[in-house]
């Protein structure tokens, strides 16, 4: 999917809602647990239900990946129920080697029909470069992160810049504002403005509001650019709206009140 594509469904829909499928089979409604496909047909009911008022889907791949054969299975046909004009993420947070990143990409962009997925920098260009060579595919990199132990490396000084900074610097020239995004936590809100002033053109990917208490309206406010640049993931706080039969609809009644909140931003 291309960005003007993806920016088209933005503004017709007046929501840059990326909803997460991190399906966990211990939280998924009681009824649904014994079900012979169960991961899969609560995906099927969530994304019925929501696909009106969010832009895309990040399937995060650990979910999946620890059920073996069956996740995997349930992560494909996810994937491929994900009507066209939704944006799918598999969040699979990888990187390794030249070689070894290529199968890792050959494996999410042409084996699963992802349009992105998630990678981290820590072994530079080389552990990239296969990702970015989809030339019709994103890649989503890790930027600033919304978890605590962002800290620990991500918000350490060498100098006067932030590790995050100059991962930010360095990686932008990696690849374009049409194929490379950054993800930046929602909980990070303090250094939005200055992440939107070393980056000024890429789309964030932005996790970490809903259950990690991440503020929409102060990063809408601080990230948001012309064309949006901006996909917020809300993952726990749609998907486990209700653990009851009424999951599917509880899940819409919550996207829609994150659609009707960013229809004021945009
Ligand atoms: O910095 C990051 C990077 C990725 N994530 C992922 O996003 C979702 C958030 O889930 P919620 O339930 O909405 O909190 C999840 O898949 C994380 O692995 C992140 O939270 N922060």
């Amino acid at each position: 999917m291309t960005r003007k594509q993806l920016t088209e469904q933005i503004f017709s829909k007046k929501s840059y809602l990326c909803i997460g499928l991190d399906t966990d089979i211990t939280k998924i409604p009681k009824h649904l647990q014994s079900h012979p496909d169960a991961i899969f047909e609560f995906n099927r009911q969530i994304i019925d239900a929501t696909k009106d008022y969010c832009v895309s889907y990040k399937i995060n791949t650990a979910f999946y990946e620890a059920l073996g054969l069956k996740g995997w299975e349930a992560m494909e046909k996810t994937v491929n129920y994900i009507p066209a004009t939704h944006f799918k993420i598999a969040d699979a947070k990888r990187g390794d080697i030249g070689n070894t990143s290529a199968q890792y990409a050959k494996a999410f962009f042409e084996t699963l029909n992802f349009d992105a997925i998630t990678v981290a920098p820590y072994m530079g260009e080389d552990s990239i470069k296969p990702f970015l060579e989809h030339t019709d595919k994103w890649t989503i990199l890790l930027g600033l992160t919304s978890n605590a132990g962002a800290k620990d490396f991500e918000l350490q000084k060498s100098g006067d810049e932030y590790l995050y900074e100059k991962v930010l610097k360095t990686a932008s020239g990696w690849g374009t504002t049409d194929n490379l995004m950054f993800v930046i936590g929602a909980t990070q809100a303090d250094e939005f403005t200055n992440i939107r002033k070393l980056t000024p053109g890429h789309f964030y990917l932005v996790p970490g509001v809903g259950t990690q208490g991440g503020s929409l309206k102060e990063i809408s406010k601080k990230a948001m650019i012309d064309d949006c640049g901006i996909l917020v993931n809300v993952s726990r706080a749609v998907i486990y709206a209700s653990n009851g039969e009424d999951f599917a609809d509880e899940a819409s009644l919550i996207v829609q009140q994150y659609q009707e909140e960013m229809s004021l931003y945009l």
